[in-house]
């Protein structure tokens, strides 16, 4: 296939794109930001007892009918329960134990009374105020119950789940295993970052950029590599990947100079190359292949078309390896500030601002080839010939990064 629309491209690549269905073990803080892999039952109720909400006197409610600051009434003190002590006594009409907040009530009390509302009492204590039943008294089980199903398959753990996973007591969480990701860029004229530049050359920015996103979307790296521009060597990095990853992503070379070699790079390999070319800029020469059941991306050398291709076609193959429903692609319609100087003869991708109501392009140079005037730009605008969102005052289809 070749000239696909970005639509027809994305279904393709889903096609040949299989969730991961292995779990694996964490501790739990290694689990946050990972997909749950089984639901999580309660083995207990939390909290696992009755407590005290508040620092007092724990005693019936009955035995304080009536009770006010003139008329107060006097309970026995037979003990004190802080938190983390039990009691296992029974408290008995006409007494009290002092309690701290958190601390388990003991059988036969059914209220709580603040200490504000006694005189601090440590044999006996004076009490100025009546109680319901049930008043300021948390019951066990009150925040979950042992045998309810917390969190479901597929959650993706934050900060929220690994707080209930570890008042579950849960300490080794299963996860579906991290989406298996390998970065192969060629091009003899790229150097690593570090290295001293040499003449006719420039750095790698591709690799980095490509790995840093992938990071973002939670993906483990297998191998992250610069290949030299020869399909021998290219094809035999592939094939190493291929035994490790769930998704191979090149960059360079796609398309028709003499040194575009990933052609070359999917007929020696064997692979079945689905689609060459898309009708979008940047990223025009993308091709995609699938070898040995590994699906392999490969995206032109412009930065700025592994920047939009990153999240335009990478982010949703992450997404259902991983199952990451959080990787959904996010799309508004926002006010376009200014006008994008160039015409839109197809389907574009423009960097810009936004600020969720309007949207403003960079005033500097955009070219494909060109990242640094991206810096600050959190999203996209997508352009199409005919079509509103290029000129200032117009409503404008934004893909957030
Ligand atoms: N005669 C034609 N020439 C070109 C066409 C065409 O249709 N006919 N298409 C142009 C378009 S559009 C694109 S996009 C590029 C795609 O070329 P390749 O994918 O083969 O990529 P390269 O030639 O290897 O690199 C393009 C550009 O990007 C730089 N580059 C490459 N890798 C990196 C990297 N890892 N980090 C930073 N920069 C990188 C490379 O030096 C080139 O400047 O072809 C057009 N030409
Ligand atoms: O497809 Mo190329 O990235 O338009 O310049």
């Amino acid at each position: 296939m070749e000239n696909l629309r970005v639509e027809e491209a994305i279904e393709q690549l889903l096609m040949y794109t299989k969730a991961v269905q292995e779990a694996e073990t964490v501790s739990l803080l290694s689990a946050n930001g990972r997909i749950l892999a089984e639901d999580m039952k309660a083995e207990r109720d939390n909290p696992p007892f009755d407590r005290a909400p508040v620092d007092g006197y724990a005693c019936k409610a009955e035995d304080l009918a009536g009770a006010l600051p003139e008329k107060q009434v006097t309970l026995k003190v037979i003990r004190e329960v802080d938190a983390g002590e039990y009691f296992d006594g029974t408290v008995q009409h006409g007494e009290a134990v002092r309690i701290m907040t958190g601390a388990a009530i003991p059988a036969g009390c059914n209220c709580c009374v603040r200490q504000e509302n006694t005189d601090y009492g440590e044999d006996t204590v004076q009490i100025y105020k009546s109680m319901e039943q049930w008043e300021d008294y948390c019951f066990q089980g009150e925040d979950f119950k042992k045998g309810t199903v917390l969190l479901k398959k597929g959650t993706k753990l934050s900060f929220i789940e690994i707080g209930i996973l570890a008042s579950m007591g849960v300490a080794e969480v299963p996860v579906i295993r991290r989406a298996r990701v390998a970065v192969l860029t060629t091009g003899d004229e790229v150097m690593k970052p570090g290295e001293e530049l040499k003449l006719g050359k420039i750095y790698d920015c591709n690799q980095s950029l490509l790995a840093a996103r992938l990071m973002d979307f939670g993906a483990e790296l297998t191998r992250i590599d610069k290949i030299p521009d020869n399909p021998q060597d290219m094809a035999e990095a592939v094939r190493e990947a291929a035994e490790v990853s769930d998704l191979i992503i090149t960059t360079g070379a796609v398309s028709v100079g003499k040194k575009d070699i990933m052609h070359e790079v999917v007929r020696i390999l064997g692979a079945q190359r689905i689609f060459w070319r898309l009708e979008m800029k940047p990223g025009m020469p993308t091709l995609f292949s699938v070898y040995e059941g590994t699906p392999m991306l490969s995206l032109s050398g412009n930065p700025f078309g592994a920047a939009v291709s990153v999240d335009l076609l990478i982010r949703p193959m992450i997404q259902k390896l991983t199952q990451d429903d959080t990787l959904r692609p996010v799309r508004k319609k926002c006010t376009l500030t200014n006008d994008f100087g160039k015409s839109v003869g197809g389907r574009r991708y423009v960097r810009a601002v936004t600020d969720g109501e309007t949207v403003t392009i960079p005033t500097k140079i955009h070219s494909n080839g060109i990242l640094s005037t991206m810096a600050g730009c959190n999203c996209l605008i997508e352009m199409q010939k005919g079509k509103t969102g290029s000129h200032a005052g117009e409503e404008a289809e934004v893909l957030l990064l």
